[in-house]
């Protein structure tokens, strides 16, 4: 008979640069997608709740807004997020991707400012080159102590499995403080506003995505069908046009690519109506900003 191990649990922050694969990692250690992601940089703007169980083990995942320097508010506000995850985390994953040549050294400072475990997670390790990946991974630990690195793919789940055995190996016994079952601790209305800001960044370009943020206004559940009101909030009046689109054709193509995604996450059918409004500069102020929900 196998023998029964401790209970371990803990709080784990996963930071980096803004694309480095954070979302990504945390989804594929969760098997579930929790965390949106995207191709464009800055695509999580939250602290997402991402929780891993198994019989002997409870890790409750801190995923993050990607390192900047804040230009504007909104900004502002998602380091603060990423400062919170960093202060409430027992272990600290600091995800890096050798691929990316833009220099590391604002992650450093906000790690190296605390003192907790950090693993380097080396990602994208199915595109990078082995031998420059350990050289950049050797410039952050040449700069910070790190207690182990761990080279992984996030998208096809390579080094993963080492990768958690050796986070949990440095947590402390501990009860589970979720239940078992838990995948994450945000409503339903939180992923829906996700999920169309997710379909928003994969269908605009430019300055668009960073200027749009999502509320949902009801959210009514019936025994078949969820009816969703939504509003894209967008920062200047000329964005209003380019979101509706020529006879309405882009928010029609939002609205289905959105509604199948939250179909597909809540497992029922969705009546979906969104609605564009302006508020003017909402991300470079901070009222705005903080009425809609940032930097919690
Ligand atoms: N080739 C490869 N691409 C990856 C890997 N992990 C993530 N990506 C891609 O990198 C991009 C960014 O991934 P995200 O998970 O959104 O990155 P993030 O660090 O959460 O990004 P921010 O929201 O900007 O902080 C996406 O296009 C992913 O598909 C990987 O292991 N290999």
């Amino acid at each position: 008979m196998a023998e029964e191990r401790t209970h371990k649990s803990g709080y784990v922050a996963i930071i980096g640069k803004p694309n480095a694969g954070k979302s990504t990692l945390m989804n594929n250690i969760l098997g579930s997608k929790i965390s949106i992601t995207t191709h464009k940089a800055q695509t999580t703007r939250h602290q997402i709740v991402g929780i891993f169980s198994d019989e002997d083990t409870q890790i409750v995942f801190l995923d993050t807004p990607g390192v900047i320097s804040p230009k504007y508010e909104l900004q502002k506000a998602m380091m603060k997020t990423v400062e919170r995850a960093r202060s409430d985390a027992d272990i600290i994953l600091f995800i890096h991707d050798p691929t990316d040549k833009y220099p590391t050294d604002d992650v450093i400072e906000l790690i190296k400012s605390i003192n907790k475990p950090v693993f380097l997670v080396v990602n994208k390790m199915d595109a990078a080159n082995q031998e420059e990946a350990e050289k950049s991974a050797q410039a952050i630990q040449d700069k910070m102590k790190i207690r182990s690195v761990h080279y992984v793919s996030a998208t096809m789940g390579t080094g993963v499995r080492e990768l958690m055995e050796n986070v949990r190996s440095s947590l402390l016994p501990g009860p589970p403080y979720y239940p078992k079952e838990d995948l994450s601790e945000h409503p339903v209305r939180f992923f829906v506003s996700e999920l169309i800001r997710e379909q928003i960044f994969l269908q605009f370009h430019q300055e668009i995505p960073y200027s749009c943020t999502v509320e949902v206004v009801s959210y009514d559940a019936d025994i078949d069908i969820d009816r969703i009101h939504a509003d894209i909030i967008v920062n200047q009046k000329s964005q209003k046009g380019i979101l509706i689109g020529k006879k309405g054709s882009a928010i029609k193509e939002l609205g289905i690519q959105a509604r199948e995604s939250i179909e597909e996450f809540i497992g029922k059918q969705v009546y979906l109506e969104l609605h564009v409004k302006v508020r003017e500069k909402w991300r470079e102020k901070e009222g705005w900003v903080r009425n809609l929900g940032y930097g919690k």
